[in-house]
């Protein structure tokens, strides 16, 4: 059983910020939670709309409330003649989580919070139509292609791989995209939750909280490692390159993109089953490359730096495999942790009181204003 990681110092680590009854992240035994539910059990068995009903309204559905859910989620997907108008303006340049923002924030315009009473519908709302926000950009920007944001596939997963890449996704992509999503969805205090909750605890609108977390999700220390782990394992034509390489990496104090974790101490849970359908999937492409070059690495990491892939290093080769461009693996933790985001909104406005820490100050002692003519 892993001990829990001795947390101290700087970024707030290991101080309790507040409570939840989302998720628990490395305490022994499961290493992640959801409401109880192991997230390895969750991802072998579930759907990933089972998950955000989950979590977004306190339990699992039955079977009717499920296909009800879907159902109602599939009603949602199409985007607004507006937001299509403000996505064709965006150019194929800009970083695609800069588009989901705009997105997001955009339709927080047309389609305002009016009352905490509509979060769940507008929560709802986002959930079904944030992969055409993604995908419509993309294709018109990239390809001059207007696409249909609806599609008759059931899960949001395969609805994504559909309007990617117009056309039915196969049985196995839909599994893992599913599978990805339900790993990606929740993670209790991280940093973009935690920007969430506190845009929450001012008693801001949902459209502001899940901006502002999207801002938090970009950074390569956070969402944002599962591109640079594809830029740096597509560098190396083979695993002994890849380790050489490495190596010297290492010896210049490089962050290695995809390895650690702030709260787990010595494995995050989510890598084992997303590098399981990683194999899969390259063994369906024929793949002699990436995958031996992502062990290598993650072999040389542990060896020689006791640190382990995270939930990102192998969703990099997993989406690369799905014909995936690599700067839209961002925004697909967008689609998933949109349901972690919002829960914990809803949970923070349940029992609120505004998130306003103190600061230690290390500035000069106070001193008179000093006339400009003076200076
Ligand atoms: C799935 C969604 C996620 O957000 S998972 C995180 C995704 N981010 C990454 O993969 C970026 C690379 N990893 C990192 O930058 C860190 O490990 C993150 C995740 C930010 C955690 O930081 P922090 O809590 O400060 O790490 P730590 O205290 O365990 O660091 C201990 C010493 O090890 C080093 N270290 C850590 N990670 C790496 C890495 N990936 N490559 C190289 N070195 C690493 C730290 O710099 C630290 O070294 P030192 O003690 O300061 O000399
Ligand atoms: O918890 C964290 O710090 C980062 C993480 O793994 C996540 O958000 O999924």
């Amino acid at each position: 059983m892993a001990e829990a990681k001795v947390l101290s110092g700087a970024g707030l680590r290991g101080q309790v910020a507040g409570q939840t009854a989302l998720s628990t992240v490395g305490q022994a035994g499961a290493g992640l939670t959801y409401r109880g539910y192991d997230v390895r059990d969750l991802a072998a068995n579930a759907l990933f709309e089972e998950v955000a009903y989950l979590l977004l309204y306190g339990e699992l559905p039955n079977k009717a409330q499920l296909a009800e859910y879907q159902a109602r989620l599939k009603t949602l997907r199409d985007l607004p003649q507006a937001l299509k108008e403000v996505l064709e303006r965006i150019p194929a340049n800009a970083h695609p989580m800069d588009v989901m923002r705009t997105g997001c924030s955009v339709l927080g315009t047309l389609e305002q919070e009016l009352n905490f009473d509509q979060q769940r519908d507008k929560t709802d709302r986002l959930l079904a139509l944030f992969p055409a926000v993604m995908c419509y950009w993309y294709r018109f920007s990239h390809h001059g292609v207007r696409i249909d944001c609806t599609s008759d596939e059931d899960t949001i997963g395969g609805h994504f791989l559909h309007l990617l890449h117009g056309k039915k996704p196969s049985e196995l992509h839909v599994k893992v995209m599913n599978v990805s999503l339900i790993l990606y969805a929740e993670h209790e205090f991280n940093a973009s939750t935690f920007t969430a909750r506190v845009c929450a605890s001012t008693l801001s609108d949902l459209y502001s909280c899940v901006t502002a977390a999207i801002g938090s999700l970009r950074g390569p220390l956070h969402g944002g490692a599962n591109e640079a782990a594809m830029e740096l394992i597509e560098r190396f034509q083979s695993p002994q390159e890849a380790v050489t390489e490495l190596l010297k990496m290492l010896e210049r104090k490089d962050k290695i993109m995809g390895f650690g974790h702030a709260i787990y101490k010595e494995s995050d849970p989510r890598n084992e089953v997303i590098k399981g359908w990683s194999k899969k999937l390259a063994d369906e492409v024929g793949d002699k490359v990436l995958y031996p070059v992502s062990e290598a690495i993650d072999k040389t990491m542990w060896e020689q730096k006791k640190l382990f892939p995270n939930a990102d290093f192998y969703h990099a080769s997993a989406y690369h495999f799905m014909g995936i461009p690599t700067k839209l693996f961002t925004p697909i933790f967008v689609c998933s942790r949109l349901t972690g985001w919002a829960a914990h909104v809803f949970e923070q406005r349940a029992n609120n009181r505004i998130i306003r820490p103190s600061a230690e100050y290390t500035g000069v002692e106070q001193r008179a204003y000093v006339p400009i003519e003076k200076r």
